[in-house]
């Protein structure tokens, strides 16, 4: 059984991202406002615009505190923002929603989220993907981590240097591999189950502009 552990600029590279990641979290709570009112559809509807909107701001400032990123070529640096700022969008509201809550408040925040205007055909993939996060239970770290490792996807449109991405994605995997096997030493496919996600994440995330689209409006 191999010793798995971290060295020492595996945790100070940890320890950048998971403040940076805390650091930039999202101004107003998303769920508290949704929790206080019932909005109407097309209030909703403007909620998510500036939801996206803080969220995208949010992601750039943490990407500038992922070691490596700054130093890739600029303009990969626009398409992996752009490429990844849905699937960081999603990731986010699937953390925000798997949050522990006081009891009843995850039901009430399910009912408004399903109230919203999202249509039907969407409801079911975007909250089996938010459970499928939620049964993960992630420690902040891995919460980060797993977000840094979806920005840096080689694979993203325009994106010239892939090999740059992967070699810094490799970086990051190989941290969370371990923690993931730090943290969770009773469950060994952790890690894979981990990944698996970001598939679902990714699927989830070419309904995206449909969802907008479809937004049942009065
Ligand atoms: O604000 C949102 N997400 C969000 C965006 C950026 C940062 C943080 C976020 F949570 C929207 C609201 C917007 C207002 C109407 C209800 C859904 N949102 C989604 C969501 C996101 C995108 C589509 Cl196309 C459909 C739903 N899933 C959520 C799950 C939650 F637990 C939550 F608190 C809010 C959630």
């Amino acid at each position: 059984k191999e010793k798995v552990e971290i060295t020492k600029e595996q945790q100070a590279l940890m320890k950048i991202i998971t403040d940076a990641y805390n650091r930039h979290q999202i101004p107003q709570d998303v769920a508290k406002k949704l929790l206080q009112d019932q909005y109407s559809a097309e209030e909703n509807f403007l909620l998510l615009t500036e939801m996206a909107t803080s969220q995208v701001q949010v992601l750039v400032e943490f990407t500038k505190n992922i070691p490596g990123f700054l130093s890739l070529d600029r303009e990969d640096q626009i398409a992996l923002l752009k490429g990844s700022a849905v699937e960081a969008m999603f990731l986010r509201s699937a953390q925000v929603f798997s949050r522990k809550m006081p009891s009843g408040h995850t039901e009430v925040l399910e009912e408004r989220i399903r109230k919203s205007g999202i249509s039907e055909e969407f409801i079911t993939p975007m909250f089996n993907f938010y459970k499928s996060i939620g049964e993960l239970h992630m420690v902040q770290e891995e919460q980060a981590l797993l977000t840094t490792v979806t920005i840096l996807t080689p694979d993203r449109p325009y994106v010239k240097d892939q090999q740059a991405v992967e070699r810094l994605q490799e970086t990051m995997l190989d941290v969370l591999r371990k923690l993931c096997v730090l943290q969770h030493p009773q469950e060994p496919q952790y890690f894979a189950r981990l990944l698996g996600r970001l598939t679902e994440l990714r699927t989830l995330s070419h309904y995206h502009t449909e969802m907008l689209a479809s937004w049942r409006m009065n």
